[in-house]
């Protein structure tokens, strides 16, 4: 039956923020999700959560619908890596000024905060629905649920239903659609770092623990139960340090022993985890058009990210912010409009938000081990001290601005070239203090005219 319901599919972090935003706007909404309703039945995520970093682009999406301070007390600021060298020593790498924090937020009770207000605002929630397919024909949506199969004819339908969208699905079908899809050579795995005895933090809790080995890594992020969530990546096959290489108890304490000794202190359930938890795969999906007849896919549906920028749900949270932008300049019975607007601003900046993610896993597992990466950050340091307008320093621009990813991602690109031809100088480490900063700054001034 045809109806002026607005669907989402989709009740993730994108789906339940996107429910809100277009409740504000006083829109019908109801939202469909394949999974129970998480605040009624314990649901087991999986052990394959990661934990996310919340960064500017993010709280000013909450921002924006009065949620930044319902959602500070779930997470916790880290102000920079620590880095875990072999040995045990730590070093501590600042992600900006000394104010400057991402903020560690683990998935369950922000989805459910997120649930609560879209509830709480009058959309409409229905769990237990998997979306079956989408018939752009017919406007058609079939979906499965315990009540059994029903078809529904939405005006107009969002696919916020993650990497593996069956709406995508649908449009795969149709003609023309472009879609890539790439499985990284890492796999990763969920450990943990409980609280102490004592009912305390076993780590510094505001930095994002880095265990960098070259061509894998462990981090730890922190949780307001005093724990931390751990993720191991490790390459699935074919190094010597690697998923199918880790095949007992025994396998898995040498390998802890040889590289994270310090970590496997504070893991007194690292055995249990690691055989109990699956080994997840990592995803990028890059296509296009987002948009079919009247249904567009947002969020992770449009373009899934490997998650090493701790951007995935920051750039979602901005497609929201943006799609609600479009909508109150050209009002909402104007959704074609709308949609090809919003896919054309966003898709390069998705793109290079991709990119940057698959770049910053090689940042992660190598560089931040290598004292000359150090000196680098210094040095962008000092240049973004003197010149604030001239010399952004990348990371700063992804994770606390609004710039556009791909706008960041042209200047951070120049930015390298220069330091590249900076840091080849043999006496930098001596120098540093003393280089000619303004010729580095006039350097980038030509590179930008060019
Ligand atoms: N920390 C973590 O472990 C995870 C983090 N994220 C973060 O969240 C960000 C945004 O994710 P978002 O775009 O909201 O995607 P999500 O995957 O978080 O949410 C999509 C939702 O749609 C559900 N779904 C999937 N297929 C269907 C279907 N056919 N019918 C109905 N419902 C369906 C999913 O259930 P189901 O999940 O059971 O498939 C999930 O609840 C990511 O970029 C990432 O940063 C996302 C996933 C995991
Ligand atoms: N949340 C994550 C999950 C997995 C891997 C990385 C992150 C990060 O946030 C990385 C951070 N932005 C960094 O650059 O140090």
């Amino acid at each position: 039956m045809k109806n002026n319901e607005v669907t989402i599919l989709g009740a993730g972090l994108i789906g339940s923020l996107l429910a809100i935003y277009l409740k504000r706007q006083g829109l019908d909404i109801s939202v469909y999700d394949k999974r129970p309703d998480t605040r009624k039945t314990k649901y087991f995520e999986g052990g394959r959560s990661i934990n996310m970093a919340l960064s500017y682009r993010g709280w000013k999406s909450l921002e924006k619908v009065g949620l930044k301070d319902q959602v500070l007390p779930l997470a916790i600021p880290m102000y920079g890596r620590k880095i875990h060298d072999e040995h045990g020593g730590t070093t501590f790498i600042p992600y900006g000024k000394a104010d400057q924090a991402i903020y560690s937020i683990s998935r369950g009770k922000f989805n459910q905060l997120l649930v609560e207000e879209a509830e709480r605002l009058g959309a409409n929630m229905h769990f237990e629905h998997l979306c079956q397919q989408v018939d752009f024909r017919s406007g058609q949506i079939t979906f499965e649920s315990p009540e059994g199969e029903k078809k529904l004819e939405p005006q107009v339908i969002f696919g916020a239903d993650g990497a593996y969208s069956a709406l995508r699905m649908s449009m795969i079908r149709q003609i023309r659609f472009n879609y890539k899809q790439e499985y990284i050579s890492h796999g990763y795995k969920e450990l943990t770092i409980p609280a102490t005895a004592d009912g305390e933090f076993a780590m510094d809790p505001n930095a994002l623990h880095i265990w960098p080995r070259g061509k894998f890594m462990l981090i730890a992020l922190p949780n307001p139960d005093k724990s931390f969530t751990c993720t191991l990546f490790l390459p699935f096959e074919g190094t010597k340090v690697c998923f199918d290489k880790i095949q007992d108890e025994r396998d898995l304490e040498s390998i802890f022993r040889n590289y994270f000794d310090d970590a496997y202190h504070l893991m007194p359930d690292l055995k249990q985890e690691f055989f109990r938890n699956p080994t997840s795969a990592l995803i990028n999906i890059e296509c296009y058009p987002w948009v079919q007849g009247n249904s567009l896919l947002i969020g992770d549906a449009s373009h899934a990210m490997v998650p090493f920028y701790g951007q995935g749900m920051n750039c979602g949270f901005e497609d929201c912010f943006i799609l609600n932008e479009l909508i109150e300049k050209y009002g909402d019975s104007a959704w074609n409009l709308v949609f090809e607007k919003f896919q054309k601003k966003r898709k390069p900046d998705t793109d290079a938000i991709c990119q940057l993610a698959m770049e910053n896993f090689i940042e992660m597992r190598d560089s931040v081990a290598d004292p000359k990466f150090l000196l680098r950050k210094k040095i962008e340091a000092k240049l973004y001290d003197l010149y604030p307008k001239e010399w952004i320093p990348l990371y700063t621009m992804v994770t606390f601005s609004d710039m556009s990813y791909s706008e960041a991602y042209a200047q951070g690109k120049l930015q390298e070239a220069i330091m590249d031809k900076v840091m080849a100088d043999p006496l930098i480490t001596e120098n540093w203090n003393k280089l000619d900063y303004e010729d580095i700054i006039n350097q980038m001034e030509t590179a930008k005219a060019v």
